[in-house]
C-alpha cells in the first residue's frame, strides 16, 4: 500500500494519512509570510519528511540538482494546476509533462534572455521615472503614504508595460484600478492550500462560479489591448531587437504557427502579469520594511549609490554589481518567500536515490519548498532569520578565494526562482525591474518610518535628497 511504501520516511503521524496536514500548513504560511518553517521540521524530522500520505518534503540542498536538473527531468505534479485559472492549461508553469513545457517554452525563451532585455531598459526607465515623480509629489506636500503599496503598483506596472507595451496605470492614478492586489492576494491564498489538495481544486473549478475568468475589467483591458497591439505589429526581422514581450511573441508566430496562437500569446501575457508582479511585491516589501527600519542601512545604501556616481533612473549598467545593494536584494530574495508549497516532481519508474540515501518509490510527490534552502543554519549561520545584507559582502580580513566559496555556497543553497529546466524564466526581468527601482527611489529619496511596518503596510513619510 502506499502508506507501507513511505513508512521509512519520518514525518508528522497526521500527514502519513491524510493532505489535510499540509493543506493547513501551507495556508497558515501564506499568513505568517518569511517564517521559518524548515528549521523546525528538520529538528524532529531530519532532511527528508513525509508531509502527506504520497509526498516527501526534501530540505538537504544537495538534492536540488537530484530532483530538479536536467539530467532527471522529472514531472510536475499536479499542484501546479492551482496555480492557473481553469480554462488555461498551456501556461508554461502549469505544463506538468517535460515535453510539453519544452514545445511551449521554445519559441518564447529568447524574448526573456539577457540580449533581448537591453531593448527593454527604456520601458522601465519610463515606469521608474513614474513612480519617482508621484514620490516627488508626496514629498512635496509632506503626506505620509505606504511606499510598499507604491512598490506594488510599480511592480503591475512595469510587468504590463514589458509585456505588451502598455502600464496598467496604477502609478498614473494611484489607485489599484482593477483590484488586482486584492486579487492576488486571494489567489496566492487559493494556490497555497489548493495547490495541497489538487482534487478539491478539480472540483471547485468545474462549479460554475470558479469558471469565471476572474476580474472583468482587467481582462478586458489586457485582451483590446493586445489585440490592438498584434493589429498594428511592424513586421520584426528575426534578430532585430525588439521592444517588449508581445513583439517576440508575434514575430515567433510564423516559425511556431500551431504554438503561437492569439489565445496562447493572451495567456502568456497574462500570466506574466501575475507570476511577474506577485513575487516582486513580496521583494519590495522586505526591502522597505529593512530599510525603513535600519536608517543606518539606508544611509550606507545612499552612500554606494553616490559613489558610484549615479545619475537617475540608473541605468541597468551602472548598478548590476554594487555589492551592498546586490546584498539587500539577495537578502529579500532570500527571505521572502512564502507558503509551503514544494516546486513537487514525481518521482519516475524505478523511484528516486537522494544523496542523503533514501529511497523515494516511483510515484511519489517529491520537492523542497522554494523558501527553504535560504533557512539552511549550515550555510548561513545562525543569524538565518535576520535580514544581513552583509553576509553576501567580502569581510573584512576574509581572503578573496573564502569569499569566493562561501557566497557559492549560498548561491548553490537557494532555490528562489528554482532551478533546471522549469526555472524561473523571468529572472533576468526580475532583477533588472527590482535593482533599477530600488537604487533609483533610495538615491532620491530618505525614507521616513511613520510607524512600526506590518506585511505590506510600511508607512514612511518621504524626504527628497538634495542633488
Ligand atoms: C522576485 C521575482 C521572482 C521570483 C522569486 C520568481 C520565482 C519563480 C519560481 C520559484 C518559479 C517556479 C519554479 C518551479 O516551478 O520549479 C517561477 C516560474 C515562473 N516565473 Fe518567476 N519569479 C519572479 C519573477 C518573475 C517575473 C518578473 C516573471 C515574468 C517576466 C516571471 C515569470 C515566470 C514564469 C512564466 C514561470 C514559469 C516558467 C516555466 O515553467 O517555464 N517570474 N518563478
Amino acid at each position: 500500500s502506499r502508506k507501507a511504501r513511505l513508512s521509512h520516511i519520518p514525518g508528522p503521524l497526521l500527514a502519513r494519512y491524510t493532505d489535510l496536514w499540509r493543506f493547513y500548513h501551507s495556508w497558515r504560511l501564506v499568513k505568517n509570510e518569511g517564517k521559518d518553517f524548515s528549521g523546525p521540521l528538520t529538528r524532529e524530522y531530519g532532511d527528508v519528511v513525509r508531509i502527506g500520505p504520497n509526498t516527501v518534503a526534501v530540505f538537504d540542498p544537495a538534492a536540488i540538482p537530484i530532483i530538479y536538473g536536467t539530467a532527471n527531468r522529472l514531472e510536475k505534479g499536479e499542484g501546479y494546476m492551482a496555480f492557473v485559472p481553469a480554462t488555461v492549461t498551456t501556461s508554461l508553469i502549469a505544463c506538468l509533462a517535460e515535453e510539453e513545457h519544452s514545445k511551449y517554452k521554445k519559441p518564447v525563451s529568447h524574448a526573456y534572455s539577457l540580449s533581448a532585455q537591453r531593448a527593454y531598459e527604456p520601458n522601465v526607465d519610463r515606469v521608474v521615472t513614474q513612480l519617482a515623480t508621484a514620490l516627488t509629489q508626496m514629498a512635496e506636500s509632506k503626506e505620509s503614504t505606504n511606499i510598499s503599496t507604491w512598490c506594488h503598483y510599480y511592480a503591475f506596472d512595469v510587468i504590463s508595460e514589458l509585456t505588451f507595451g502598455q502600464p496598467l496605470g496604477l502609478l498614473e492614478t494611484g489607485k489599484d484600478i482593477y483590484g488586482m492586489l486584492k486579487l492576488q492576494k486571494s489567489s496566492t491564498y487559493y494556490a497555497a492550500s489548493m495547490s495541497q489538495l489538487p482534487w478539491l481544486d478539480r472540483l471547485l473549478k468545474r462549479i460554475a462560479i470558479f469558471r469565471r475568468k476572474g476580474n472583468g475589467r482587467f481582462v478586458e483591458f489586457v485582451s483590446s489591448t493586445i489585440h490592438r497591439r498584434l493589429q498594428s505589429m511592424p513586421k520584426y526581422q528575426s534578430e532585430e531587437p525588439k521592444p517588449d514581450l508581445l513583439a517576440h511573441f508575434a514575430s515567433a508566430q510564423e516559425r511556431y504557427p500551431d504554438v503561437m496562437t492569439p489565445r496562447q500569446i493572451a495567456i502568456l501575457c497574462g500570466s506574466n502579469l501575475f507570476a511577474g508582479s506577485q513575487s516582486p511585491s513580496y521583494v519590495f516589501d522586505k526591502i522597505f520594511n529593512f530599510l525603513t527600519t535600519n536608517p543606518s542601512a539606508q544611509k550606507t545604501l545612499h552612500a554606494e549609490l553616490s559613489k558610484a556616481q549615479c545619475i537617475y533612473p540608473v541605468s541597468w549598467q551602472q548598478i548590476r554589481s554594487l555589492p551592498y545593494l546586490d546584498g539587500v536584494i539577495r537578502e529579500a530574495y532570500r527571505l521572502h518567500n512564502i507558503g509551503f508549497f514544494v516546486l513537487e516532481r514525481i518521482t519516475p519508474i524505478g523511484g528516486l536515490e537522494l544523496p542523503s540515501g533514501h529511497y523515494i518509490p516511483a510515484g511519489v510527490r517529491v520537492g523542497t519548498p522554494s523558501g527553504a534552502p535560504g533557512f539552511r543554519q549550515s550555510v548561513y549561520g545562525s543569524d538565518v532569520t535576520e535580514f544581513m545584507p552583509e553576509r553576501w559582502v567580502q569581510r573584512p580580513g576574509e581572503s578573496e578565494d573564502a569569499y569566493i566559496n562561501r557566497k557559492k555556497r549560498m548561491e548553490q543553497s537557494n532555490l528562489t526562482f528554482g532551478y533546471g529546466s522549469r526555472a524561473c524564466i523571468g529572472k533576468n526581468i526580475a532583477n533588472m525591474t527590482i535593482y533599477k527601482v530600488v537604487a533609483t527611489i533610495v538615491g532620491l529619496f530618505e525614507f521616513e518610518l511613520v510607524r512600526k511596518p506590518a506585511p505590506f503596510q510600511v508607512n514612511v513619510k518621504l524626504h527628497k535628497r538634495q542633488p
